[in-house]
């Protein structure tokens, strides 16, 4: 796969995998298939080959579906936008042939440092974009000075939390609800564990300042809210800084729109000749 160089060379383009045909792997998928400069659609792989390869013949896309333990065969870069479950076999091959993984399922990360240091050990690397959230580049930057605290509030419509873990294994009905409720308050690591699906943006916030047992997070689930909003607050020796986002939820309730675009972003600049921000 070739394209073309701003001097008109034909180079090599990096070869893009994504592991997960929903949300947000179909959006990148169509735009990697409508063409971002450097970059090519080289495979997928997903659960229900079958659904995923009557989408991809609807939207014109020819691109080979394959097994996950194959994805370094065919790939340079997967990006992981599947259910938390799979994270370590979508990762391990990759990192293990030392090559990247775009991670998503930024909450199924926390309990494996094991494989950032598989990572180090070859060569590869795993990139955890700043999907749903926002600020990144402030809260990295005072991440090299001192960070005293990161605390972050959550408010989500009810559907947007159903079914989670922590909500089953207590109890805890957000249904009918007709005032916000505080389901959750505690760290980083603890509600990436008992909401895998819904909060992978602290677990994401945590790792870029400072860590998951310091970041804190309140989660509401509210019915006066149509949008995921996350509320930042970061004291650092360099800056104080506040920052919301309100998200407008896609077709998957626990899913922002802004996600999908937030990975385009990220892969533009893996080749871009400019980049803009930390
Ligand atoms: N970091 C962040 O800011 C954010 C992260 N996320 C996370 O990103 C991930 C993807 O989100 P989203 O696209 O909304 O999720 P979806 O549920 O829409 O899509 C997930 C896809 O994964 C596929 N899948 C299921 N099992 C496997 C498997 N064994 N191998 C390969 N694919 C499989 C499913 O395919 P099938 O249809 O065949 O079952 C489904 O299409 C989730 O973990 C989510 O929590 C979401 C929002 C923000
Ligand atoms: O972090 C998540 O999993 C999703 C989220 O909050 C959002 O899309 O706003």
């Amino acid at each position: 796969m070739k394209s073309q160089s701003q001097e008109g060379h034909s180079v090599p383009s990096k070869r893009i995998a994504i592991a997960g045909l929903g949300e947000i792997g179909r959006t990148v998928a169509r735009k990697l298939a409508e063409g971002l400069p450097g970059l090519a659609l080289a495979a997928v792989t997903t659960r229900d080959q079958a659904k995923a390869q009557a989408w991809l013949d609807r939207e014109g896309i020819a691109c080979p579906l394959v097994a996950l333990d194959d994805l370094p065969d065919h790939a340079d870069l997967v990006v992981e936008c599947a259910p938390a479950a799979i994270l370590e076999q979508i990762c391990r091959p990759m990192l293990s042939a030392g090559k990247q993984v775009m991670v998503l399922s930024a909450s199924a990360l926390l309990p494996r440092p094991d494989l950032i240091d598989l990572a180090r050990a070859h060569g590869g690397q795993i990139i955890v974009p700043t999907g749903a959230l926002i600020g990144f580049d402030a809260v990295s930057a005072a991440a090299e000075g001192t960070i005293h605290s990161v605390q972050m509030v959550t408010r989500k419509p009810p559907k947007g939390l159903a079914g989670a873990p922590y909500l089953v294994e207590n109890r805890i009905s957000v249904e009918g609800l007709t005032s916000a409720l505080c389901v959750f308050k505690g760290s980083a690591r603890d509600a990436a564990a008992a909401f895998p699906a819904n909060v992978n943006v602290v677990a994401a916030l945590s790792l870029a300042g400072i860590g998951p047992d310091r970041t804190t997070i309140e989660i509401w689930a509210d019915p006066a809210v149509t949008r995921n909003c996350h509320q930042i607050r970061v004291d650092a020796d360099s800056a104080s800084f506040t920052m919301g986002i309100e998200n407008v939820p896609s077709e998957n309730p626990k899913t922002g729109r802004i996600t999908a675009l937030s990975v385009i972003a990220a892969l533009r600049k893996l080749t871009s000749p400019l980049q803009v921000g930390t």
